[in-house]
């Protein structure tokens, strides 16, 4: 299979069959000629998805909707290599022509001529012409118009476009040191000796930045749990929360326990950990993340953090809640999240993240600590229930660096868009 086919299958499953092309692109990482290639493709096609649809607008003669959804596909490919990657060669018409005649036979006219038109008349095509500077920007950056309008009206435009722009552009990749198993100095070199560019990160003490990625999680360090790969924000979160040794901490929204780990590390296998999902089949993966980095006391259970479980009650030293949420601050690393999230959503997922909030309230002991974090941007999931916190009598806001809350901005901090709140117990 030729890397512009497999290109096509993993666009195919993430656009049409809810696959997530992270995942997509790990299953085919020993199959491609060039990964990098592949990557490119899909990740740019769906940075880019709004804008190729808007351009092959204005080259078909049939409506969007009409047109084959694979048919739609190739002609997505073929106008992002021409267009972001420049790739102004025939030759790559001529390859998507023939990958037609496989998926839609009766198409494959059309794809040429889309195609070639395309090049013929491409400064023109891709010009923007709205006047409503929203929808404007929500053609650019391919997001679609109710959630750009959602970021502009929270914190205006100059953040919307540097926003929009940062997630579109290549992300940076962080790791988190064990320091059960190593340190950041040794860990740094080791890696550098292998070949990775490695630099210190932004946020975090103990974070690792790592500017060629590629092949990161088949080293031995990966292997034996020397480092966990994590946004630096999402760091932050357990070093806000800043649990103590042999405290009793409950996580309740934890899969794939990214920062259940890290607690784990953080008060040095030394604490009892309780690390809930809602997603019984989501333990595995928690599991997967204690094992390879040699963890203990951390207990898994699974149950709906939202209804009461009366044998917590007053229980816990910590809490957190990194809650179920509509992620628009990792779109970046997960950039089919933007056509799977509407408005409804976000409200539907507030209401859940205060349902599951005012449990978690019930079971901490007096002057236990909450933190409520997201990965997501907006009032709805963050300002407003930080504001819901902040009422209830028997909390009281702890201040995060002089500040009532923190909200990374991914553009300035080099993070994903990230919040965290913390409350203590009164
Ligand atoms: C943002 S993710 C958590 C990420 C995790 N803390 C980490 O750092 O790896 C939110 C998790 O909440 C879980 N979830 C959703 N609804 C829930 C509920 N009602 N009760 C408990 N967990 C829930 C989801 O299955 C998902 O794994």
């Amino acid at each position: 299979m030729t890397d512009l086919e497999l290109s096509f299958d993993i666009l195919d499953r993430v656009i049409n069959k809810e696959a997530k092309s992270n995942d997509e692109i790990n299953k085919i990482a020993d199959t491609a000629n060039n990964l990098g290639f592949v990557t490119k493709n899909v990740y740019g096609v769906l940075e880019n998805k709004i804008y190729l649809d808007y351009m092959i607008r204005k080259l078909s003669t049939v409506r969007l909707k009409k047109i084959h959804s694979s048919v739609l596909i190739i002609l997505e490919i073929g106008i992002y290599n021409i267009h972001f990657l420049n790739t102004k060669d025939y030759a790559i018409v001529n390859e998507l022509v023939e990958l037609t005649k496989k998926k839609n036979k009766r198409s494959a006219a059309f794809v040429n001529a889309i195609l070639r038109n395309f090049i013929r008349d491409e400064e023109e095509i891709a010009k923007i012409k709205e006047s409503d500077d929203i929808k404007s920007l929500s053609i650019r950056y391919s997001l679609p118009e109710e959630l750009t309008r959602y970021i502009f009206n929270n914190y205006g435009m100059e953040y919307t476009k540097n926003f929009l722009r940062y997630i579109n552009s290549e992300q940076i990749i962080s790791i988190r040191v064990n320091n059960l198993k190593t340190d950041k100095d040794t860990l740094k070199k080791t890696l550098e000796d292998k070949g990775f560019k490695v630099e210190n990160g932004n946020l975090s003490a103990n974070a690792l930045k790592i500017l060629n990625p590629s092949g990161l999680v088949n080293t031995d360090e990966f292997k034996n749990g020397f480092f966990t790969i994590q946004q630096e924000g999402s760091m932050k979160t357990v070093e806000i929360l800043d649990p103590k040794e042999n405290s009793k901490i409950l996580d309740l929204c934890a899969a794939p326990g990214t920062k259940t780990s890290y607690i784990g590390e953080y008060v040095k296998n030394n604490g009892q950990i309780i690390a809930n999902d809602i997603s019984e089949e989501k333990l595995p993966l928690i599991k997967e993340n204690i094992d390879r980095l040699a963890l203990e006391n951390i207990k898994l259970i699974s149950f709906d953090a939202s209804i009461f479980k009366k044998e917590y009650e007053g229980q816990f030293d910590y809490v957190l809640v990194d809650a179920p949420c509509s992620g628009l601050g990792v779109m970046g690393r997960k950039p089919e999240i933007r056509y799977n999230r509407s408005m409804d959503d976000i409200k539907i997922l507030a209401e859940l993240q205060k349902d599951i909030l005012d449990q978690a309230i019930k079971y901490l002991k007096k002057d236990g600590v909450l933190v409520y974090s997201t990965c997501t941007i907006g009032d709805i999931e963050n300002k407003d229930n930080f504001l819901f916190l902040s009422s209830q009598d028997d909390l009281e806001v702890i201040a995060i660096d002089g500040k009532d809350y923190i909200e990374y901005v991914n553009y300035i901090d080099k993070t994903d868009g990230f919040f965290i709140s913390k409350f203590k117990k009164i």
